[in-house]
């Protein structure tokens, strides 16, 4: 065989691999999702929203369909925007699409390791493991008195301090029952280090956009610039919390653990898990399930109730027609107790609207696709990161009617209410979804069932006299918070002020 023979053999093979080649990727693009055209190489980057991210998803799936591609940066975004999508993926095929994204923002701040960002695999079924055996439904009877108790309490607070002041006790609610919880420490001065841990921490959590989506994210060798480097704002993000991050990490078992020397220590996770510590074991781990539940337990339980709050300084007539049903079951000599929480749909139904009408985490937080897959013909390509549009699901139209206004009716059954599904997916998916919900469904409902039993949530008004009516939107981060709570809240009787006072502990 001559040598031209071997050379156009190989530039023949050559070229019919880059056809095959150019074929496939050509197949291959044309099976991708649906979604908003993009540049070359940034592909959506400059039309990223700065705010409202899962809004302006929402409103772009009704282009392109609940099952929605975008790439910033070679980077493959899958935005489901059906309930439906969701379980098909992230439900039913947990075992592929259960991964999280590096979040290098997160890992920089401190949060490590830390369950919420553990990637699939051993050490995340530890973490999961350690969360879910003590967070789970059996449990839930333990922690009722403590919630309770800290319903109380807040009530307290509501009535007894001014206005700018709420949002303090609101936390302080949510932040006394996580550490009783994780620590069995119960908060009676305002001095207590878990507060101000608590309060930076989330700032920190409200203030770094959405999560993952953070240009550190995409380019981590920014975190080696200087903050004022275009792109590398979070660095000075990262220098302001990262030390109270970690004492987060810290604190808890460190004071758990001299309690236990001496004999002190309450019912606790730290507790439980000392307990069962066998030699050598990794503390590390601990550290990170303690300080992880706290701060996935505490900003979305108090974001939530202050998202309940402004509602029922919203719609007055909601208000009152949850306080004539308390009225008529628990009466006005006692504070509602978890016993009655059956016999009080529209109180049910109010909880599951707040969780609905504004979801703290609107995009929960995003998987990760492990292997491709195909769904409905669309190809999922291999380490796309999929985030359920939490809050385009609860403006649904086929599921809610009416999706943006408030109704709890919604939820009561037919013929009296329009029976519509409740608002799990407020807790997100598969094997990832939150191992708090059970707890957190529980505090929000004594905190709500409570305030609504003896307080009366109004309007605050300014100098002049003039009715403020507060701003129903929140903050992007990795949990959204109200951007503005402004209200009065004044006991509903002289009864109701002596059963708080009498209550309250
Ligand atoms: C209103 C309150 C709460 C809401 C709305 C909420 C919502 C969520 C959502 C949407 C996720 C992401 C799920 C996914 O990836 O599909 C999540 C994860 C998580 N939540 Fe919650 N949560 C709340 C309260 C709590 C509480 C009280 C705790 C703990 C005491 C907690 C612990 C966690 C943890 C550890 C994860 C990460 C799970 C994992 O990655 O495997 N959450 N939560």
């Amino acid at each position: 065989m001559g040598m031209a023979v071997v050379l156009y053999s190989s530039v023949a093979f050559a070229a019919a691999l880059i056809i095959v080649g150019l074929a496939q990727h050509k197949r291959r693009t044309s099976m991708l999702p649906p979604g908003p055209p993009g540049d070359p190489l940034i592909g959506n980057l400059l039309r990223m929203p700065s705010k409202d991210s899962a809004l302006v998803f929402h409103e772009w799936s009704k282009t392109y369909g609940p099952v929605m591609l975008l790439k910033v940066l070679g980077r493959p975004m899958i935005i489901l925007d059906s309930y439906q999508a969701a379980v098909d993926l992230l439900d039913k095929k947990g075992l592929i699409y259960s991964d999280r994204p590096k979040f290098t923002l997160y890992e920089l701040l401190g949060w490590d390791p830390t369950l919420t960002f553990l990637q699939y695999g051993e050490k995340f079924n530890k973490h999961r493991q350690m969360h879910q055996s003590y967070l789970s439904r059996s449990r839930l009877e333990d922690f009722k008195s403590i919630q309770t108790q800290e319903a109380r309490t807040l009530l307290r607070h509501l009535i007894q301090c001014p206005p700018d002041k709420y949002e303090t006790f609101v936390s302080r609610f949510a932040t006394g029952i996580i550490t009783q919880i994780v620590a069995g420490h119960r908060i009676t001065s305002e001095d207590d280090p878990y507060l101000r841990m608590s309060d930076i921490v989330s700032k920190a959590m409200s203030n770094t956009g959405p999560p993952g989506g953070s240009p550190i994210d995409f380019f981590p060798l920014l975190q080696h610039f200087p903050a004022w480097f275009p792109g590398a704002s979070h660095i000075g993000v990262v220098k302001a919390y990262r030390t109270t991050v970690r004492e987060l990490h810290e604190h808890p078992v460190r004071v758990v653990k001299t309690q236990q020397e001496h004999g002190e220590a309450l019912p606790s996770f730290v507790l439980d898990r000392l307990e069962q510590m066998e030699d050598g074991e990794d503390v590390e781990d601990l550290k990170g399930s303690a300080a992880t539940m706290f701060a996935a337990g505490e900003t979305t339980t108090w974001s939530t109730l202050t998202v309940f709050i402004i509602a029922m300084v919203l719609h007055p007539e909601i208000q009152a027609k949850a306080q004539k049903e308390i009225d008529f079951i628990v009466g006005d000599l006692r504070l509602p107790e978890f016993g009655d929480r059956g016999d009080l749909p529209f109180v049910e139904a109010i909880l599951q609207e707040t969780l609905r009408s504004n979801p703290v985490l609107p995009l929960g937080v995003p998987h990760r696709a492990t292997e491709n897959d195909v769904y409905n013909g669309m190809l999922i390509p291999k380490g796309a990161l999929i985030f359920a549009n939490i809050k385009g699901m609860a403006l649904d139209e086929s599921v809610y009617s009416n999706p943006l206004s408030f109704q709890p009716e919604r939820f009561l059954a037919k013929p009296g209410g329009a029976g519509e599904p409740h608002f799990n997916q407020a807790f997100g998916f598969g094997r990832r979804i939150c191992t708090g919900q059970y707890v957190a469904d529980n505090s929000l409902w004594i905190a709500i069932a409570s305030i609504l039993a003896t307080c009366k949530i109004t309007n605050a008004v300014d100098e002049s006299g003039e009715i403020i009516v507060p701003d129903n939107t929140l903050t992007d981060g990795l949990v959204s918070h109200p951007n503005d709570m402004r209200c009065t809240i004044v006991p509903r009787s002289r009864g109701a002020k002596a059963l708080i006072l009498e209550a309250a502990v």
